[in-house]
């Protein structure tokens, strides 16, 4: 996971953690091993100077905060999520809930320009101008970072992460989450209803879970938030991603909704996703004597169909594991 940040939002949160900041402007192969050597270790990082322009995301934060600024009912005409669309509080199909409200959108063109007729009556030509740039512009930042940790990682193609985002049939999504500010005296029972991570129980008098502990299936994730903090990073999940055969981290991570701030928290990420017929399959660099395969290929169609029918927090590679 990346988190891209134009502002300085939220860097005393993460310096505080360590994680690392990764500069796209320092020389190549530097920012590579970095990039890998953050992946290995936490993965997730901060990159600066990724040259995404300060007007795109603040076009692009503006659009959403008009979407949701919107009364209930015309919100609702871009629901129910299917699992694209509008939602509120349901995450997914299998009880996950969260105090929050999202727009998900695959980044697809003609998906775009179909559903901007019930997310921007009133223009929805700029609607999907301006998601379309912002998704293009995700989707050339995440390329550069999945090529420098090809680099990074020695792989004979270096192209072969990215490759797959790249593909036309790529399945890659935007997601737009709105936490309102939770009302103090709103009771703080936790409302992820995923009980098998015991760290989520721990809130705080100030916030509730916005978005349950979980770590992203995709093959990168780009956030960008407001200044409003909630982000919190996790434990790395022991299963790392099965391109790498575990060599890599898949961060976990959730999103808090707080009561201290004045402001609503919006984030805007994009998941870097495969084409649905898409084989993952560990590249052959990464499985050596010391580190055998640690799990079955499958396609991304299939991953995603049992992701579905699973919770939110599920380790979703054991069902791959091999052994
Ligand atoms: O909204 C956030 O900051 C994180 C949400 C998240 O992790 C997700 O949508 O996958
Ligand atoms: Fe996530």
């Amino acid at each position: 996971m990346v988190v891209a940040s134009v502002e300085p939002v939220g860097v005393e949160r993460i310096r505080a953690a360590s994680v690392p900041v990764i500069d796209l402007s320092w020389r190549r192969e530097r920012a590579a091993k970095l990039i890998v050597r953050a992946c290995e270790e936490f993965g997730f990082f901060k990159v600066v100077n990724h040259g995404v322009s300060d007007d795109l995301v603040s076009s692009m934060e503006t659009e959403a905060m008009n979407f949701f600024s919107l009364p209930a009912r015309e919100k609702q005409q871009a629901g129910p999520p299917n699992p694209l669309g509008y939602g509120v509080r349901n995450i997914g199909f299998t009880g996950d809930i969260g105090d929050l409200e999202y727009l998900l959108l695959n980044t697809n063109p003609s998906f775009i320009s179909q559903k901007a007729l019930s997310i921007c009556k009133t223009n929805p030509t700029k609607f999907c101008d301006v998601v379309n740039e912002y998704a293009s512009s995700m989707r050339e930042l995440a390329t550069e970072i999945l090529e420098m940790i090809g680099e990074g990682l020695g792989l004979e193609d270096v192209h072969g992460l990215s490759k797959f985002i790249r593909d036309t049939e790529n399945d890659s999504l935007l997601r737009f989450n709105h936490y309102t500010v939770i009302q103090q005296d709103e009771p703080y029972n936790n409302h992820n209803h995923n009980n098998n991570n015991p760290s989520s129980k721990s809130t705080t008098r100030n916030s509730k879970i916005g978005f349950g502990d979980h770590s992203d299936p995709q093959i990168i994730t780009v956030l960008h938030s407001n200044d409003v903090p909630g982000l919190q990073i996790l434990a790395s999940s022991p299963d790392g991603p099965a391109l790498t055969n575990g060599r890599l981290m898949s961060v976990r991570h959730r999103a808090m909704a707080i009561s201290r701030s004045s402001s609503s928290r919006l984030s805007m990420i994009y998941f870097g996703g495969p084409p649905l017929h898409a084989q993952i399959c560990a590249f052959p660099e990464t499985v050596t004597p010391q580190a055998p395969r640690r799990y079955k290929s499958f396609t991304w169609a299939e991953f995603k169909k049992a992701m579905y029918s699973l919770r939110l927090g599920y380790n979703r590679l054991d069902l791959y594991r091999i052994g």
